[in-house]
């Protein structure tokens, strides 16, 4: 395998959770017949994204109905599936998560959403994750043959430290499910998926719900991937979509020899630890 290609699912917010599943589900199907291996989804794509509804909409994972559903799809496609993120229930405490799923259906890992995001822009965004949710405090990664995967979850991609734990545990990919808001969205959003993808020379991938102007929070939609040298290989418009790359996997080999500043970090001097 050399060339993997990848699937980013960019999905509107419908009224009911079954129809949100039924909805990326749909999607999914479509994704694979254009021969997507891997397939992303959205962060909190099966419910609003809104502290106030997180409870109401939590499951078990993978015991609930949004995994199971989740699950079959994978395992009827025969892709790597990439659960976008719900709210996890787990005893008293909620997450907000990320499953991913093997081609036979089965779960290969999930990832708890570790930096919750709490922001306050007075009046342009305030938002309090961490009202509702528990941080998680395990960094998950997956494999496609090669292919190392790193999972992070939207506001995580503005920790430099994280992807760079990624980097030092080997991986060459990082997929952020995302939900980034209208106002840091035009800002930061471009320019955080490039940085991490350059400064860690991987490929990053960025998902996020389509945007829609009557929603509690509005997402700004613009899915994304970078390649490692931070060149956007495909990228969302606002509206419900699904866009494609096929990434080289020896790209990332490539640059490593020819921009060798990982190998010249000067960890006599420095050094970053990730303590798990
Ligand atoms: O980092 C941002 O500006 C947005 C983050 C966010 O929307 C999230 O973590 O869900």
């Amino acid at each position: 395998m050399s060339t993997l290609r990848v699937a980013l699912v960019q999905l509107h917010g419908c009224p009911t959770k079954k129809e949100n599943i039924t909805n990326a589900i749909t999607q999914i199907r479509l994704a694979k017949e254009r021969g997507a291996r891997l397939i992303i989804l959205p962060e909190c794509f099966n419910s609003p994204y809104s502290t106030a509804e997180f409870a109401r909409n939590a499951e078990e994972i993978p015991r609930g109905e949004t995994s199971v559903a989740l699950a079959r799809v994978a395992a009827e496609t025969g892709v790597y599936l990439v659960g976008g993120t719900y709210p996890e229930r787990e005893g008293t405490k909620l997450y907000n998560t990320c499953p991913v799923f093997g081609p036979k259906g089965e779960l290969l890992c999930k990832y708890r959403k570790m930096h919750l995001f709490d922001i306050d822009i007075p009046g342009r965004c305030t938002f309090r994750e961490s009202a509702a949710l528990t941080a998680g405090d395990q960094l998950a990664t997956f494999t496609i043959g090669s292919l190392k995967i790193g999972l992070g979850i939207c506001w995580d991609k503005r920790f430099a430290e994280l992807t760079a734990c990624y980097r030092q545990l080997g991986c060459d990919m990082m997929i952020f499910p995302s939900a980034f808001d209208t106002y840091t969205g035009p800002l930061h959003w471009d320019l955080l998926g490039r940085a991490r993808a350059l400064d860690n020379q991987m490929f990053v991938a960025l998902v996020s719900p389509a945007r829609d102007e009557t929603a509690g929070y509005v997402a700004y939609g613009y899915s994304l991937l970078s390649d490692p040298w931070g060149r956007v290989l495909c990228r969302a418009k606002e509206v419900q979509e699904t866009v494609f790359a096929d990434i080289d996997l020896k790209m990332c080999e490539e640059i490593k020899q020819q921009i060798p500043v990982l190998r010249q970090k000067r960890t006599d001097l420095y050094e970053l630890k990730a303590k798990q």
